[in-house]
């Protein structure tokens, strides 16, 4: 065994294995071990900076999605509970007091403002992830702060610090508009979806459904749930269950989801589906946004189209259309009917279309917005990638009209005028152009 280990040793040249008695040896070898292993420890040092200095993910809490949640905000204190609860203090006789989820998005910012100037309580939350460039959302956090809307920093998978807000404000409503959005980006960071459309949902659900006394809850699902739906106009009764992306089906599994909490702990759950919304402060990751900038600073931009040259068209909705049906949600939303945990009785479940009842074809947009910018696109027409799109969306409107009280007024050509000069003073002049 000795002679083994003595071998397994010993260097292979058999010369050198008499050397191995004398004591200078050994002191040269140890020397030797130990600059070798000096310079193997600088190498692996060496290597471990590269990897985290040249990795654009080096602080990966941050930059991976779907790992947001792990991000530590700071919350709560005195100070913190006051401001929370001066937020959500109603000013009017029959306010409600509203938690909005995603404040600081594009239909979170308008609903929060059109809250509060109705005298409504309003406390916000968001995450400000960067699935776009989060500067947008800190000047509309800053546009809500000036309206008295306090909006915490803070994911809806933190179940403690949703349990502490309910703590802090008996909240009557939660208008749950934080998600993962985008069609096509569900292909390049599918946990991400996971993340905030299912896991952030459930969360949330499991919180409202053991407060005292359970708020009753809107929330946004998507046109997008209609998926290959070939039947138009798209109706309520129509089939959801051929989801063409990821997104999709997160937000179909939400309304499953919100099924099923409805019917376990009585919580009264209302679920819109929102048609394509644009306007003023809109999210930079859609159409008629990045195709405003890129038409601005003279680049191309990619029009689909379906196969033998088929139109695709959206059923583009204005965002002060889509406040309105949101408020008559809230407005029409019955009280949830459990408490501490337990159904009491059974609870209101509704989903309504938002959209616009008139679908545009993406080319007429784009027409639209050489018109308003005074500038001819570069267009390039290309086939609609497999990648989540669907060719074409159309709402029927009729039960949101009936029970909501919802009438869309503003036509494509309106809304994209006072999306326009928004966006022109915004980027101060176009010359500052979105990122
Ligand atoms: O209605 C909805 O539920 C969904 O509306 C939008 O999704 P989408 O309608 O696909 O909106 P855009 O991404 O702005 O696309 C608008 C139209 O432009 C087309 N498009 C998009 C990108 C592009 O480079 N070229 C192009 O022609 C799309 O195919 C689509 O017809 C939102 O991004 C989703 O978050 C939302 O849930």
């Amino acid at each position: 065994m000795k002679q083994m280990s003595h071998l397994d040793d010993s260097p292979s040249t058999p010369g050198k294995f008499k050397m191995d008695k004398s004591p200078y040896f050994h002191r040269t070898r140890w020397q030797s071990s130990v600059a070798k292993l000096a310079f193997w420890s600088l190498v692996f040092v060496g290597l471990i900076f590269i990897f985290f200095y040249r990795s654009p993910s080096s602080n990966p809490v941050s930059s991976d999605p779907s790992r947001r949640s792990l991000r530590t905000y700071s919350w709560g204190g005195p100070a913190w509970e006051k401001r929370v609860r001066s937020s959500a203090r109603v000013r009017t006789r029959h306010g409600i007091s509203v938690l909005v989820t995603g404040a600081a998005g594009f239909v979170g910012t308008h609903v929060s403002a059109a809250l509060k100037r109705r005298g409504d309580g309003v406390l916000g939350l968001d995450n400000f992830n960067d699935y776009y460039d989060p500067s947008l959302k800190r000047a509309r956090q800053a546009l809500l702060e000036r309206s008295g809307v306090f909006v915490v920093e803070g994911d809806i998978n933190d179940a403690a610090l949703l349990r502490k807000l309910f703590e802090v404000v008996p909240f009557t409503h939660v208008m749950h508009l934080a998600a993962q959005a985008g069609v096509r980006y569900a292909m390049e960071n599918p946990s991400s979806y996971v993340h905030s459309n299912i896991a952030g949902f459930v969360n949330l659900l499991e919180v409202c459904k053991s407060a005292n006394p359970q708020p009753a809850i809107v929330w946004a699902s998507s046109s997008s749930v209609y998926g290959l739906n070939t039947k138009v106009p798209f109706s309520e009764k129509d089939r959801t269950d051929q989801p063409a992306s990821l997104y999709a089906a997160t937000k179909k599994a939400g309304e499953e989801i919100a099924h099923t909490y409805n019917h376990i702990y009585g919580l009264s759950l209302t679920g819109l589906r929102f048609f394509t919304v644009y306007g003023p402060w809109g999210r930079p990751d859609m159409a008629y946004f990045f195709f405003t900038r890129d038409i601005l600073k003279g680049k191309t931009i990619s029009i689909f189209e379906g196969a033998n040259h088929g139109t695709v068209a959206r059923d583009f909705t204005y965002i002060d259309d889509i406040v309105k049906g949101c408020l008559g949600a809230l407005d029409t939303a019955e009280k949830s009917t459990g408490s501490g945990g337990k159904k009491r009785g059974a609870a209101q479940l509704r989903v309504f279309n938002l959209g616009n009842t008139s679908p545009v074809p993406v080319t007429d947009l784009v027409t639209i917005l050489e018109r308003l910018l005074k500038l001819k696109a570069k267009r390039n027409i290309m086939k609609l990638p497999r990648n989540g799109d669907v060719q074409f969306t159309h709402a029927n409107i009729s039960s949101a009209q009936r029970e909501l009280g919802y009438k869309p007024t503003t036509d494509l050509q309106t809304g994209l005028k006072k999306f326009a000069r928004w966006y022109l003073g915004y980027y101060n002049g176009g010359k500052k152009a979105a990122s």
